[in-house]
C-alpha cells in the first residue's frame, strides 16, 4: 500500500457502545487516513478509518498502560465497515483510545499523528492525565458499570458474576452480543410507541428455547394427563392449551374431557420427583411467558423495523465441497415477505381446503408456529393435483397422520415455515420425519401432513423415566437404547448432510418416536441449505444449551454444529438434561463459551465406548470434531438395541 507514514499492531477501543472492549488491530497511518485492520494483509477493508482532518486532539490517558485518546469531529463522514455503521450512526462518537506495546512506539504514533494532522498544532501533549469510567464492578449499584444500558440490565439478572468477568471478560461480551442479537432486545427497547411493552431485562432462555422446551413439557404433560399420570400442578398447563380451532373441527371427535388427570395414578410420582418437576415446570412455564411476550411483540405491526442482521457467523461445509446448487431455503431475514414466501410454499403445498379429508382425533402437540393433531384420512383429494400425484407416497382411506396447522397472518417468521415445508418435502428418509403432503387454504392458514410418530419426542421419555426413577441415581435410558438412538439419529443426519443441509436444532425434543420403536428426526425450520451462491448465512439459530461454541463465538460453522448438539442429546440421555440448563440461559452463553467440552456428571454410569464417543462429538475445536460418517463408526453405535428391544420404554405413553 503506498503512502504509509506508520503502521503497527495496537490495541483500540471506541468511546461508544463497546466502550470498555479492546481490540487488537493493525493501525496504518497515510496522508489522508487513520485505518484500523483486522490484520496486517490489506486486501480486506478496514474495521474504521478516521479521516486525519476530523481529528481535533491527541493527548496521552492514563486508561491503560502506553495509551493515547484521539478526539475527533464526527460529522465527517469516516469510512465505516457495515458491520460497524450501526452503531456509529446511532451514537455520537468522539473518542478513540489506543494502546500501544512500548513507549517507544506510544510516542513514535503521537508523533507521526501530530505531523499529519491539520487541526493540530503539530506539539503533542503527551502527559494530559484524564480518569475515564472504564467497565467494573460498583458493589455500591451492586452491578457493572461502564456498559451499555440493556447489558447493564441483563448481567444485574443473569447469574455472571464479577469473577467470571475478571475470568473471562470476553465470553462474557460474547454471550451478552449473542443473547441480545438472538432476542432482537434491540428491537424492544427502542419501541417507545407501545406502553405495554415490559422492558425488563430477560431472565430466561431466547425465544426458541423457551417455545422448543417448554413445548415439549406443555405436550408432555397434556399427554400425562389424557394417560391419567398428573401432578397436582398439571392443571396450569391444561388450560393454557389451546383449544383447537371451531372452523376446523366440524363433525370430528376431539373430546379434551379426556385429558383430566386420574387420581389413581397419581401415585406413580414421588413426593421428591414431585418438587423436582414443579420447580422445572415453574420455570419453564415463566420462560413460556417470556416467549409470549416476545412473540405477541415481534409479530406487532407497530415495531420498527430490525436493526441490521447482527454479526454474522459463516455456515460453511467443512469437508469445502462444492455446494448443491439449489439454494431453495430461505435464510432467517428480518423483512418476511408474506407474498414470496406464501407464492413459494404454493410450489409444495395443494391449493384447496382439506378439511373435508381429514377427520381430527386429538390434539397431539402445541408447537410454537401452531398445533399438531392426530388425524384419521377420511377422503382422498381429487387427484388432478400434480403436487398430490407426483409424491412418493401412497395415501391409503383410514389411515392415522398427523397434521400440523399453522396461522400463516400470526407468524412473524414465515420463512422457517418454509424451510421446515421444503426440507421435509426434499427429505424422505427412514431417519426423517415422513411428509406426506400439505395444503394452503385461502393464503391463511398451512396444514402440514405427515407421518404420526405416536411415541412421542426423546424428552417425553426422559423426562418419563426420570419421574419413575425416584431415586434419579441412573440414567433415564440404559447404554444399548442410548446407543440406538443416536445410531439412528446420526443416520438421519448423515443423509442431511449428505445433501449440504444443516439441522442446526437436534436435541431430545426433535427426534420422535413410533410405536414401532422408529426414531426419526423432526423440526426443519432452522435447516440451512448451502449453496454455492450462498454459503454464508447471517443467523444465529438453534437452542442455547445444545449449541456449539463456534456458534455463540459467531465464527464461521458449518455441519459439525449438529454433531456437537448430538453429543449435548447424549448427555442428556445420560445425566437426564443437558449441560447448564439450571443455569439462567446467559450464564449458560457464557459458560459454553468459556469452558469448552461440558464435563459429564454421571460419567460412571456408562462404559469407555461412550465416552469416547462423547469425546468425539464434543471438541470443541471443529476440525479434531468427528463428522457424521466418521461417528457412525465408533464401537458405542455397535451397542445399539433393536426397535423391538427399544419398544418397551414407550410403555410411558
Ligand atoms: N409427526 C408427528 N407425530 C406426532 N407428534 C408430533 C409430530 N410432529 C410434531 N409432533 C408433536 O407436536 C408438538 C409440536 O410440534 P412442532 O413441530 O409444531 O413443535 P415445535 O418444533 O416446538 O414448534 P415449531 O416447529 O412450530 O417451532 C411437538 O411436541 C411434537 O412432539
Amino acid at each position: 500500500m503506498k503512502g504509509i507514514k506508520r503502521e503497527g499492531w495496537i490495541s483500540y477501543k471506541a468511546d461508544g457502545m463497546f466502550s470498555f472492549l479492546w481490540q487488537k488491530r493493525y493501525l496504518v497511518l497515510n496522508d489522508s487516513y487513520l485505518s484500523f485492520y483486522k490484520s496486517n494483509r490489506f486486501s480486506e477493508e478496514p474495521v474504521l478509518s478516521v479521516a486525519l482532518t476530523s481529528i481535533t486532539n491527541v493527548s496521552r490517558i492514563q486508561l491503560k498502560q502506553n495509551c493515547f485518546e484521539i478526539l475527533r469531529l464526527t460529522d465527517q463522514k469516516d469510512n465505516v465497515s457495515p458491520i460497524n455503521s450501526y452503531f456509529y450512526e446511532s451514537n455520537s462518537r468522539k473518542s478513540i483510545f489506543i494502546s500501544t506495546g512500548t513507549e517507544q512506539d506510544l510516542h513514535g504514533w503521537l508523533d507521526a499523528i501530530f505531523a499529519k494532522c491539520p487541526l493540530l498544532s503539530g506539539v503533542s501533549s503527551p502527559t494530559n492525565f484524564t480518569h475515564k469510567v472504564h467497565v467494573g464492578y460498583d458493589p455500591k449499584v451492586g452491578n457493572f458499570v461502564g456498559v451499555p444500558d440493556s447489558w447493564a440490565k441483563l448481567l444485574q439478572t443473569s447469574e455472571i458474576t464479577y469473577d467470571d468477568w475478571n475470568r473471562n471478560s470476553k465470553a462474557v461480551i460474547t454471550a451478552l452480543q449473542f443473547y441480545e442479537d438472538y432476542n432482537g432486545l434491540g428491537t424492544i427497547e427502542t419501541n417507545k410507541s407501545n406502553p405495554s411493552l415490559d422492558l425488563k431485562p430477560l431472565k430466561s432462555p431466547t425465544k426458541y428455547i423457551v417455545n422448543k422446551r417448554t413445548n415439549s413439557i406443555k405436550r408432555s404433560l397434556s399427554k400425562t394427563l389424557r394417560k391419567g399420570k398428573a401432578d397436582s400442578i398439571l392443571p396450569v398447563y391444561q388450560s393454557e392449551l389451546k383449544p383447537f380451532p371451531r372452523s376446523a373441527v366440524n363433525n370430528n371427535s376431539i373430546n379434551l374431557e379426556d385429558e383430566k388427570p386420574h387420581e389413581n395414578d397419581r401415585m406413580y410420582a414421588s413426593r421428591e420427583n414431585a418438587t423436582n418437576l414443579r420447580t422445572k415446570q415453574l420455570k419453564r412455564k415463566e420462560q413460556q411467558a417470556i416467549q409470549h411476550h416476545l412473540q405477541k411483540h415481534d409479530s406487532s405491526a407497530t415495531l420498527k423495523p430490525r436493526r441490521v442482521a447482527p454479526m454474522a457467523p459463516v455456515a460453511k461445509f467443512h469437508d469445502g465441497k462444492a455446494k448443491i446448487p439449489k439454494g431453495n431455503l430461505l435464510e432467517l431475514k428480518d423483512a418476511d415477505d408474506s407474498e414470496e414466501i406464501i407464492m413459494k410454499m404454493k410450489t409444495v403445498a395443494i391449493d384447496v381446503n382439506p378439511r373435508p379429508y381429514f377427520q381430527m382425533i386429538e390434539k397431539a402437540g402445541q408447537g410454537a408456529s401452531g398445533a399438531v393433531y392426530l388425524s384419521k384420512r377420511i377422503k382422498l383429494p381429487q387427484k388432478n393435483d400434480s403436487k398430490f400425484l407426483n409424491s412418493h407416497c401412497d395415501r391409503i382411506i383410514e389411515e392415522r397422520v398427523a397434521i400440523k396447522q399453522i396461522h400463516l397472518s400470526e407468524q412473524p417468521k414465515k420463512q422457517l415455515i418454509m424451510n421446515e415445508l421444503l426440507v421435509m418435502n426434499d427429505s424422505h428418509h427412514e431417519n426423517i420425519v415422513n411428509f406426506l403432503e400439505a395444503y394452503i387454504i385461502d393464503d391463511e392458514e398451512l396444514w402440514v401432513v405427515m407421518e404420526y410418530m405416536e411415541g412421542g419426542c426423546l424428552t417425553d421419555i426422559l423426562d418419563a423415566t426420570a419421574e419413575v426413577d425416584a431415586s434419579n441415581k441412573s440414567s433415564p435410558l440404559n447404554e444399548n437404547q442410548m446407543a440406538y438412538i443416536i445410531k439412528e439419529t446420526c443416520q438421519g443426519l448423515k443423509f442431511l448432510h449428505d445433501n449440504k443441509i444443516i439441522h442446526r436444532d437436534i436435541k431430545s425434543d426433535n427426534i420422535l418416536l413410533n410405536s414401532q420403536g422408529l426414531v426419526k428426526i423432526t423440526d426443519f425450520g432452522f435447516c440451512v441449505e448451502l449453496t454455492e451462491k450462498r454459503s454464508k448465512r447471517a443467523t444465529m439459530v438453534g437452542t442455547p444449551y445444545w449449541m456449539a461454541p463456534e456458534i455463540v463465538n459467531q465464527k464461521g460453522y458449518g455441519e459439525k454444529v449438529d454433531v456437537w448438539s448430538l453429543g449435548i442429546m447424549l448427555i442428556e440421555m445420560i445425566d437426564g438434561e443437558p449441560p447448564y440448563l439450571n443455569e439462567d440461559p446467559l450464564k449458560a452463553l457464557f459458560l459454553i463459551a468459556n469452558n469448552g467440552s461440558p464435563i459429564l456428571r454421571r460419567a460412571e454410569l456408562v462404559s469407555e465406548k461412550t465416552r469416547q464417543f462423547l469425546d468425539a462429538c464434543l471438541q470443541v475445536n471443529v476440525e479434531l470434531r468427528a463428522s457424521v460418517g466418521e461417528l457412525l463408526m465408533f464401537d458405542f453405535l455397535l451397542l445399539a438395541c433393536s426397535p423391538e428391544e427399544f419398544k418397551p420404554t414407550l410403555k410411558w405413553y
